[in-house]
This record gives C-alpha cells, structure tokens and sequence, in this order.
C-alpha cells in the first residue's frame, strides 16, 4: 500500500469539489446556518469565501472535510463521494489551515508537521524527510526550527507551521480558513506571495474564507460572494466581479475604489519595465561622468557588485563627486520585483521622489525601472480592456436571453397550433 512504502509519491495535485445542496442546520437553531449550497470548484483552481460576518462561510467550508457534519446534501472529491467516508480516510485528502496556525503547544514544530502523515500510518522515515521538505517549502530551516515549540516562533512562522502541518500528508485538497487573519498587514502580504508561490509549484485545489476582499483578489482564481446562509450572491472571477458585479449586495462588498482593486491583478512582470541607463560601482569614474553627459536621461542607476540598485546619480550630483562617487547621488531604499502587484509598484512610484521604482530580480538584482508613465498607460488599457469584456459579457446575456424568449414564443405558437 502506498502509506506503507519508503518511496516517495509522486506530488498529489487538486481534485475537483462537488458541493450538492448542502444544508446545515446547528441543534438547536430555528433556521439553517448554510441552506442548500451546490457550486464545483474545478482541480488545481484557488477559490475564496467572502461575505458579511455569520453567512455561513466557514460552516461551509468545515463541512468540506466534515469537521461539521452536514444536515443534508453531499459532498464529493474527485470521483469519490466523501459524504459518508471514515473522517480518518477523508484527512488524507484534505488539508487544513486556520488563523493563529492552530498548532498543538505541547509539540514541537515537527511533532505538529509529522501529525497527520502519523495518524495514516506512514512509516517513520518517510514522515521525517517529509517533514523536513515541508519545513523547506514554507521557507523555514529546518535545522534551526525542527525542534523548537510554537511559542517559541514569531506569528508568521506560526502560520508558515500551520500551511506544511496542512501540507504533510500531500492531500489534493487545502481549505483555509482565515489563515492570516492574526498577522500584520505586511507579514499577511508576505504570507500570501509565499502561498501563491506555492500554488504555482503544487497546483492543489484550495478554498479559502476570508474577511477581506483585497486578500480575495489577490489569491482568488475564483471569488465566491456568499450572502446569508451562504446563498451565493456571485461565483466569478475577480475580474468579472469587479467589472461587472451581479447586483447591489455584491457592489458594496467590492467596496470603493474598484479601479484601484483592480491594481491588484496585475504584476509587474505583466507590463513592460523600461530601461534605465546604469553604471556599475567600479566603473571608472570618468566613464561614468562620461555617460552621464551623454545620456538622453538626466540620471542614472548606480549598480553595486552584484548588479544590486544602489544609488540614483544625476548630473547635479557630479559636482559634489570629485574624486568619488561615496557621498554624491541619493541611496536606492525601495525597489518591487517582478511579482510586485501594480499597485504595490504605484505605492513605490508615488512615494519616489522623481515618480519612479526599480525593478530586481530572484536575487535582487536590476532588471529595470517603473514610473508613472508606463502604469498610466498600463493602467489606461487595462481598465478599457476589462470595459470591453464587460460590454461583450453583456451582449451574449442579452442574445442568449432573446433566443430563449424566441424559443419560447415559437414553443408556444407550436403549442397554440397543434390546440387549434
Ligand atoms: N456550533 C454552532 N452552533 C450553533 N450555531 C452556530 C455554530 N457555529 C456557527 N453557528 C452559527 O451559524 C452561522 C454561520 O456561522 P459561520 O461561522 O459559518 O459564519 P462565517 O461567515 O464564517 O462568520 P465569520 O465571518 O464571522 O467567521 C452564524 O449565525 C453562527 O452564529
């Protein structure tokens, strides 16, 4: 069997979830705290909850792995209905990530990692290299951390902790609940590039509730808009559901300020970054004045050794350079790579001096430059470009609508016809 072997499995990519009319009813309760939810969420695809406090997101979502027992309706993974399936069997197909991690106190790190792979009955040498590869995957060294107790690490290591323990077994499926509620704004930021970086390598079908429309937009390959007992309001793409939202519930959840959301969907390496004239630290002095005098721009980026951004030179800077360039030019504080959103590459542009960011790569070296101008007009088409999806997305509503009135009247004349 394969929990029973020392080979390692090949990765276990998402299963599609068929949820069907699912209802739950607490003990106790006069009305249904989720009321007959069907919806498919497709293998490998990333879709978040959101709605307004006790719609009924996370009862939803605890009835996927049947930590909440559904009152009715079924539940399905793959080609398995999972309904009525051996909870133990069910955890090795779903992972599961809560705020504040939800690690166990009394274990260390890799006791909590190590529980689940256990409990399948994986045997010991197999649970330990898995645990290491997980301690690998979410960023944390597994020699300095292996052995240390929860307490002992910082809230978004705790949560790092939490997405491998999730992750041990290899199950197709990862639900999160607010996973990085608990955190602050910038460890949550980090925290959720780390997860789309790992989405990218393991492809798992993910459902994830949050309170946060941002956090939606930026995971979501889907966003499902849940009003109460989870009836859903819009089941779309961001995209869609900021362009073009269903109705007046969901226009308030998206909230102000949609063009600037939009920002949010689009990375840096998706526009073009321009090139910027550079120099490197060792260059000769004099070739550098050189290209400074020559240049189109009135400036230039000053790389250190390893191509780094390192200081902005312009012309008026030359004076103060006599024979070395330590105290000329301004000190590069803010560079966004290519995986920046276009909005976090505004917010650099915007609190630039001079309107504009550079650009690193992996190893944070320079790749180029974004200013003003390219977001503009980055920005410019984009909006169209959605406008226009809209205008057409409306168009084929109103045609499907028309043949299906047209088949209805010639149904009827039909009908009329054959009663005459
Ligand atoms: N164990 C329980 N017993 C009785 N009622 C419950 C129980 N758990 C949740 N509820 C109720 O069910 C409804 C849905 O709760 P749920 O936690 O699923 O909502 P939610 O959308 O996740 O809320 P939030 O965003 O505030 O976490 C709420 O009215 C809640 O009070």
């Amino acid at each position: 069997m394969p929990e029973t072997t020392d080979q390692p499995a090949a990765p276990a990519s998402g299963a599609n979830i068929r949820l069907e009319n699912l209802t739950k009813t607490y003990p106790g309760s006069p009305a249904p705290a989720v009321e007959d939810v069907s919806m498919e969420i497709k293998a490998g695809e990333t879709v978040i909850f959101v709605g307004p406090s006790g719609c009924g997101k996370s009862t939803t979502l605890k009835m996927i792995n049947r930590l909440i027992e559904p009152t009715s309706g079924r539940i399905r993974i793959g080609d398995e209905d999972v309904t009525d399936i051996d909870p133990v069997k069910l955890r090795r197909k779903v992972g599961y990530a809560i705020q504040a991690s939800g690690l166990f106190p009394h274990m260390t790190v890799a006791q909590n990692i190590a529980l689940v792979p256990k409990m399948i009955g994986w045997p010991k040498s197999r649970t330990r290299s898995r645990v290491e590869e997980m301690l690998d995957l979410v960023g944390l060294d597994p020699g300095e951390f292996h052995d240390r107790y929860p307490r002992q690490l910082s809230g978004g290591q705790q949560q790092r902790v939490g997405v491998a323990r999730a992750l041990a077994a290899d199950p197709p499926v990862l639900l999160m609940d607010e996973p990085f509620g608990a955190v602050d704004p910038i460890t949550r930021d980090h925290l959720q590039d780390e997860l789309i970086r790992l989405q990218h390598e393991l492809h798992k079908t993910i459902c994830f509730v949050t309170h946060d429309f941002d956090e939606a937009i930026k995971l979501g390959d889907r966003i499902a808009v849940l009003r109460e007992r989870s009836h859903i309001a819009q089941f779309d793409t961001p995209e869609a559901i900021l362009t073009n939202p269903a109705d007046d519930f969901v226009s308030g959840f998206v909230g102000a300020g949609a063009a600037l959301k939009r920002l949010n969907l689009t990375r840096v390496r998706d526009v073009g970054v321009v090139d910027f004239p550079t120099a490197g630290i060792d260059d000769p002095l004099e070739s550098i004045f050189d290209r400074l005098r020559a240049g189109a721009q009135n400036e230039l980026l000053l790389l250190d050794r390893n191509r780094r951004p390192y200081k902005w030179l312009r012309r008026s800077d030359l004076a103060r350079a006599k024979e070395t360039l330590a105290r000329a030019g301004t000190l590069v504080t803010d560079t966004v790579t290519r995986d920046a959103t276009l909005r976090d590459a505004l917010e650099a542009v915007l609190t630039d001096n001079a309107g504009r960011v550079a650009v690193t790569g992996r190893r944070g070296e320079y790749i180029g430059v974004v200013d003003m101008e390219t977001l503009m007009n980055n920005v410019h088409e984009l909006l169209e470009a959605d406008r226009l999806e809209a205008v057409e997305h409306q168009h084929e509503l109103q045609e499907q609508r028309a043949h299906l009135t047209q088949r209805e009247q010639e149904g009827l004349d039909e009908g009329g016809g054959s009663r005459a």
